[in-house]
């Protein structure tokens, strides 16, 4: 997909409730959301996080107030509906085709995202026998299937398994490198931490911004690391800066093994797929063993 400048959606005035009579959900939201942006919404449970999300999504509509300039859109919902009479492949290329793919472009895609989140062998399953877990891998390879221009995650890291979750972690940051524009909300803190371009907390109906990513910080040097194991081009050295200050040796097969935080692993990823010319990233992984306060840094300093 071209690299998208400029586009914005804005939320203006924006308010919702259910009913006539219900309280206020969200009240007088403002919002602008850029392209190739990362953006967290965070807030108590009940707070309308999710309603703020449908409304991104396009799903439903706000009470009052305007939303304007609509991203082609994809969404994954915090409860998808798992009993629809198709199989998982079924499903998939019917979905791809409503977001204007063919046929054949829409079940290859399919195949290759499901075999990414390591779900291949349930593409014949019908969707009421799958898992909660491969049921929760459809409702997000649906969602990045057709390369989304706004992509809305509701909790969508939620029932996957650790090496799916990373899968969909590297998945944001590519929708994002590519111009994309990735809204999300999870409980963990630690999701995608240090990555995120604006966070923003609904409360009492408002939404406001956040600070900075305050987890972006110095403390999560210590704690858990991530190991990736990159190919650049021949010969390159790696791209300047690189977030998270890695510690840098060599990998398997010619690779570049990056141990970093496990906080700066999505930026680092970020920085390595946006690189002119891109870093292939072959493996993410949990660092096993000690900690930072046992490994010799050897990587870039700190931008
Ligand atoms: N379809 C609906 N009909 C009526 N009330 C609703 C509906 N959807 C949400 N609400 C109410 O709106 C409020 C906000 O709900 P919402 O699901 O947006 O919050 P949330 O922050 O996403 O919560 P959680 O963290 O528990 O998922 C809650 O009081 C909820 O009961």
């Amino acid at each position: 997909m071209p690299r998208q400048t400029g586009q914005w959606m804005r939320l203006d005035g924006v308010g919702r409730r259910y009913g006539l009579r219900g309280p206020w959900v969200l009240r007088e939201v403002r919002l602008d959301v850029p392209a190739g942006a990362l953006l967290r919404v965070e807030g108590a449970n009940g707070s309308g996080k999710s309603t703020l999300l449908r409304l991104l999504a396009g799903i439903d509509r706000p009470t009052v107030g305007r939303i304007t300039g609509r991203p082609r859109t994809a969404y994954v919902p915090e409860r998808f509906p798992a009993a629809l009479p198709f199989t998982a492949a079924g499903y998939l290329t019917h979905l791809g085709r409503v977001h204007g793919l063919r046929t054949a472009e829409a079940s290859g895609r399919a195949a290759e995202w499901l075999a990414r989140f390591g779900a291949a062998g349930h593409a014949r399953t019908p969707m009421a026998e799958l898992s909660k877990g491969t049921s929760q891998k459809v409702a997000v390879v649906q969602a990045l299937l057709a390369d989304p221009e706004l992509l809305v995650l509701d909790e969508a890291w939620t029932g996957l398994d650790p090496a799916a979750r990373d899968v969909l972690d590297r998945a944001v940051a590519e929708r994002v490198a590519a111009g994309g524009t990735v809204v999300f909300v999870d409980h963990d803190p630690r999701r995608l931490a240090g990555a995120a371009d604006g966070r923003f907390r609904v409360a009492d109906g408002h939404l406001r911004p956040e600070a900075p990513d305050a987890t972006a910080d110095a403390p999560l040097q210590a704690g858990p690391r991530t190991v990736i194991e990159a190919e650049g081009p021949p010969g390159a050295a790696p791209p300047a800066d690189l977030p998270g200050a890695p510690d840098l040796a060599p990998g398997p097969d010619g690779t570049l093994r990056l141990t970093v935080p496990a906080a700066h692993s999505d930026a680092l990823l970020r920085t390595l797929l946006t690189a002119r010319p891109p870093w292939h990233v072959r493996a993410v992984t949990a660092a096993q063993g000690p900690g930072p306060d046992a490994a010799v840094p050897g990587g870039n300093p700190r931008p």
